[in-house]
């Protein structure tokens, strides 16, 4: 079995769960609060930002030379494409100014640029992973069960459940599993852990949205 589909498995409760929070079941709908929309684009906004250097970070520590210009192309996709996306979003929403990070933002980022700054690097392509696969699968998901019938957020479904960013999450996938060939058992289960973790990460990112999260004090 290839290490991408024993991960998968290993994480197939977590996507289960994504898949029935309400925020999803709510943006599949079209019926989810402006608000929470509003919040998690902001959020992601940001998220993006440091995804992207997280990538090219992970670029200067890849071994071999299309492994390198693979992990520059998705940091420059994360930058460009995605906050195009957003800066369309945030004029449409009516958003002026980014809010501050969210608690669970802050986590997500600090979690992945650590690990693509001090694990094994072969961990650190397997801690990004999910960034790609949870929302290909996702998208997937709500363009297979919903009614398309004006939704607001179709252009979000659209980008995730699209053609083009299934090719990304492909080769994102085959990198991954090729790096896992040269790793011991040992290496490829810190591999799995940081995959798991960033997949219950992407759930809690959702439920920050869907909360409203703000920092206590
Ligand atoms: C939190 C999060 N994870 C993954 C993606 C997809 O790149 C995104 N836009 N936001």
């Amino acid at each position: 079995m290839t290490w991408s589909v024993s991960a998968w498995k290993t994480a197939e409760p977590i996507y289960a769960a994504i898949t029935r929070m309400p925020f999803i079941e709510e943006l599949m709908a079209g019926s989810l609060a402006q608000e929470k929309f509003k919040f998690y684009i902001a959020q992601d906004s940001h998220y993006l930002e440091h995804f992207g250097r997280t990538l090219s970070l992970i670029a200067s520590r890849a071994h071999g030379k299309d492994t390198v210009l693979e992990f520059i192309r998705f940091a420059e996709g994360a930058l460009v494409v995605e906050s195009a996306l957003h800066a369309g979003y945030f004029e449409q929403l009516g958003i002026a100014d980014k809010p501050a990070v969210s608690p669970s933002c802050h986590h997500y980022n600090a979690f992945l640029y650590s690990t693509a700054a001090q694990a094994q690097v072969e961990t650190a392509m397997a801690a990004v992973l999910p960034c790609f696969w949870i929302y290909k699968a996702v998208g997937d998901h709500i363009l297979q069960h919903q009614n398309k019938n004006g939704n607001p957020y179709q252009q979000w479904i659209d980008t995730y459940g699209g053609e083009a960013f299934g090719v990304l999450v492909q080769k994102a996938i085959r990198m991954c599993d090729e790096a896992a060939e040269t790793c011991t058992p040992a290496q490829r289960d810190a591999m799995t852990e940081a995959f798991v973790t960033a997949c219950r990460l992407e759930w809690l990112f959702w439920d920050s949205a869907w909360r409203l999260e703000h920092w206590s004090v």
